[in-house]
């Protein structure tokens, strides 16, 4: 289990985070869902590692932390071959070839196998950042917003692929995003995030099995009512 414990957090005299508590489950999706602003990626960047807190205390996470960035931050000199091995080349024991060739068919880019991401459009350059972090052996996956911007038959895309990999490869994935069907069709936990400093105003578990999310759409519906009218 991951657990913050009285997180605290300001940027000059701007609180984000005032003893902040959360737990969350191991082999999990989870999400935090808020308004622009409220502190998703200042919290994301506290459980990453990449930003420190002013106070409290973090259990449950080593150094090994996959994150897939708003920006795909993808290694422009480097195929999209190339960009998936580089993450797998740490692992010792394994046919690079071959686990790369996997994760490349999985976010269906075989045939882009040996483009550049200058040469990928901005959804190809998601599906690589996400084929990436799971070819990076993490027991845990941090994503912000990871399918912003696409349409929405791409995302659903996106979406399939990625449940594809994390089926296989379960573990526990923190994601940020504002968009509530992202939220609703992945999440095995929804948080809503609001308020300066910022508050857990709900926690909602969805239990519903993911890969027939979509095709349920009434029982979903029953979730967004729930999730749009809480004030
Ligand atoms: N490095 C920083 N220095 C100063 N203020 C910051 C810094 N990072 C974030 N903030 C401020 O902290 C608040 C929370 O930012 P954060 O990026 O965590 O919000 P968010 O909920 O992820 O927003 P969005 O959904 O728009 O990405 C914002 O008011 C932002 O301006």
């Amino acid at each position: 289990m991951i657990k913050l414990n009285n997180i605290s957090k300001a940027f000059d005299d701007l609180t984000i985070l005032k003893d902040f508590n959360l737990s969350i489950d191991e082999d999990k999706i989870v999400c935090f869902l808020g308004a622009s602003g409220c502190g998703k990626t200042t919290l994301l960047n506290i459980i990453s590692g990449t930003l420190e807190y002013d106070s409290g205390s973090i259990e449950g996470i080593d150094n090994n932390v996959s994150y897939i960035f708003q920006d795909t931050r993808l290694l422009p000199w480097a195929t999209i071959e190339n960009n998936i091995k580089f993450v797998l080349k740490s692992n010792k024991n394994i046919n690079v070839d071959q686990l790369t060739k996997k994760y490349i068919d999985i976010v269906k880019l075989g045939k882009f196998s040996d483009y550049y991401p200058k040469q990928l459009s901005g959804g190809m350059k998601q599906r690589v950042s996400i084929a990436r972090a799971f070819a990076y052996r993490s027991e845990i996956l941090l994503m912000d917003e990871p399918f912003q911007g696409l349409d929405y038959d791409l995302k659903i895309e996106l979406i399939n692929a990625f449940l594809e990999l994390w089926e296989e490869d379960n573990r526990t994935v923190i994601f940020v995003t504002h968009d509530l069907d992202e939220a609703l069709l992945l999440s095995d936990k929804i948080y809503i995030l609001d308020g300066r400093p910022v508050e857990i105003k709900k926690e909602i578990e969805i239990n519903i099995p993911k890969r027939e999310r979509i095709k349920q759409k009434d029982k979903l519906n029953d979730y967004r009512k729930i999730l749009t009218t809480i004030k």
